[in-house]
């Protein structure tokens, strides 16, 4: 059936703004990032004349990305797999000590390469044209999650001093329903661009360069049937696809405005019970099944016995409080705890998401600023509650960072619940708070980001007396 009009399909909007988004892979990438790839900047374009080694691909390493040696060189090469022989061609040769290089053949496969879930993303495209965001696509699920294993104990062991062996579990898909078991059918939020001629597409791969495909299999199938990609958009700058589990899918048109706070939308997500009251292009968990996995890997992190109600508990980083309500729902009604977040409106949210416990309140305030007054100005009653209270916290991709840590450290509290949605920030906070009397005691480890080299940990901490 033809696509009707874009302007009377229902659930279509234009608006200005950007919503909250997690980096890209290029951004994230364990080499160096491209030159010119800081946010709001971007990446220098792709060589596409540089020499083509063979290369014996010998590990991953954090970003997804494989090493290989050349000459005494390191060489960063994507779309490989360890154990591969394959011919790279080199893209980036700025750098002394390494260059950055992609696969344009495979000269000895990996028994775990597979086609690649994504056509316009395989190796069979010219690296230029390949479609960003999808990097582990062509390697066999089971191995893409022991890969990020690998990553992770390696960054627990380099960063963190600890020994850990970990295992990353797929998502139950009882808590993701659409989901396919090749990692395709999760993305509840996609962003497209719009080049300079209207037309749509995802980022090429370590660029800024919008390039065309036929489908987006990573999304949710409603945002997969609603991408409007043989479309053109003039003046438009990016198309933001959301499917809330609790309304209808949007398309959202932007003309990179940003759109005055009081008049963003709001829709809502369904966990378990509950529902959230989220703003449309505000921080919510992407893959479909990630609220709920987070849900019950949290509540199986708290040990119970170091649990007080009446503490004075905390949810750092607490979005729209789906972590607090983790807690609530486990503890029940008595449960005191405060969701500290830097948005306004997602801590307006949290309030009214978390209605139903009497203990529980949102505050706006940056996390280190709201710690560096408690350590100022607490009570000494409320240190007390401090020292017995259990604190969970999901910081951004960059983790909590030493002063946050320092910070969290210096009052005490009897136990941490992290989650961290990169391997090495986890590992160096980790590293952190073990040298201030901290033990890591228990990680688990969840593919919420199938086909990428994205990664999420859960890991409990606890003062060591
Ligand atoms: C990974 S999200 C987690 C949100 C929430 N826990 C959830 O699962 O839905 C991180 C959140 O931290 C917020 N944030 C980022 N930097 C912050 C800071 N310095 N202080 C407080 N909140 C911050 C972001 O706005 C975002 O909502």
């Amino acid at each position: 059936m033809p696509r009707p009009p874009r302007s009377d399909r229902p659930n279509h909007a234009r608006r200005g703004g950007r919503p909250a988004r997690r980096p890209n892979a290029a951004e994230q990438a364990g080499a160096p990032a491209p030159k010119g790839s800081a946010r709001g900047r971007a990446p220098a374009p792709i060589r596409t004349d540089g020499p083509v080694l063979e290369l014996e691909v010998e590990r991953i390493a954090h970003g997804g990305i494989a090493v290989a040696h050349h000459e005494g060189r390191v060489v960063f090469v994507a779309d490989a797999i360890p154990g591969e022989r394959v011919r790279a061609r080199v893209s980036d040769t700025a750098h002394e000590r390494f260059w950055r290089a992609d696969t344009v053949e495979v000269l000895e496969a990996s028994a775990d390469r597979r086609e690649h879930v994504w056509a316009e993303a395989s190796v069979d495209r010219a690296p230029e044209r390949r479609a960003g965001g999808a990097e582990f696509g062509h390697i066999a699920d089971e191995r893409q999650r022991a890969l990020k294993a690998e990553v992770l104990r390696d960054a627990l062991s380099r960063f963190g001093g600890v020994e850990r062996d970990v295992v990353v579990q797929a998502v139950d898909p009882a808590l993701a329903p659409g989901a396919r078991a090749d990692g395709t059918g999760w993305r509840t939020r996609v962003r497209l661009h719009v080049a300079a001629d209207g037309a749509v597409g995802p980022y090429a791969a370590r660029s800024h360069t919008v390039v065309p495909v036929a489908s987006v299999p990573l999304a949710v199938d409603e945002l997969a049937a609603l991408a409007p990609l043989s479309e053109r958009f003039p003046g438009a700058v990016s198309i933001d696809l959301v499917a809330p589990s609790g309304a209808d899918p949007q398309l959202v048109v932007s003309d990179g405005e940003r759109m005055p706070r009081g008049e963003r939308p709001v829709t809502s997500e369904v966990v378990g019970d509950r529902r959230f009251t989220v703003d449309r292009d505000g921080f919510w968990q992407v893959h479909r099944g990630a609220a709920a996995t987070l849900t019950k890997a949290v509540q199986a992190a708290v040990d119970a016995d170091r649990f007080d109600p009446r503490a004075a508990n905390l949810d750092l980083y607490g979005g729209v409080g789906l972590l607090a309500a983790a807690i609530g729902d486990r503890f029940g009604d008595t449960v005191r705890i405060t969701s500290v977040e830097s948005d306004e409106r997602a801590t307006g949210h949290a309030g009214a998401n978390l209605a139903d416990w009497v203990g529980a309140r949102a505050l706006t305030a940056r996390v280190d600023r709201f710690l560096a007054e408690l350590e100022a100005d607490a009570s000494a009653g409320e240190r007390a509650r401090l020292r017995e209270a259990t604190v969970v916290l999901d910081p951004p991709r960059s983790g909590a960072g030493r002063d946050v840590v320092d910070r969290l450290a210096a009052l005490r509290p009897a136990q941490l619940v992290y989650v961290a949605c990169d391997p090495v920030a986890l590992a160096r906070d980790v590293g952190l708070l073990r040298r201030q009397g901290y033990e890591l005691e228990h990680l688990e480890a969840f593919d919420l980001f199938p086909n990428t080299h994205h990664v999420e940990a859960v890991a409990r901490l606890a003062a060591i007396v």
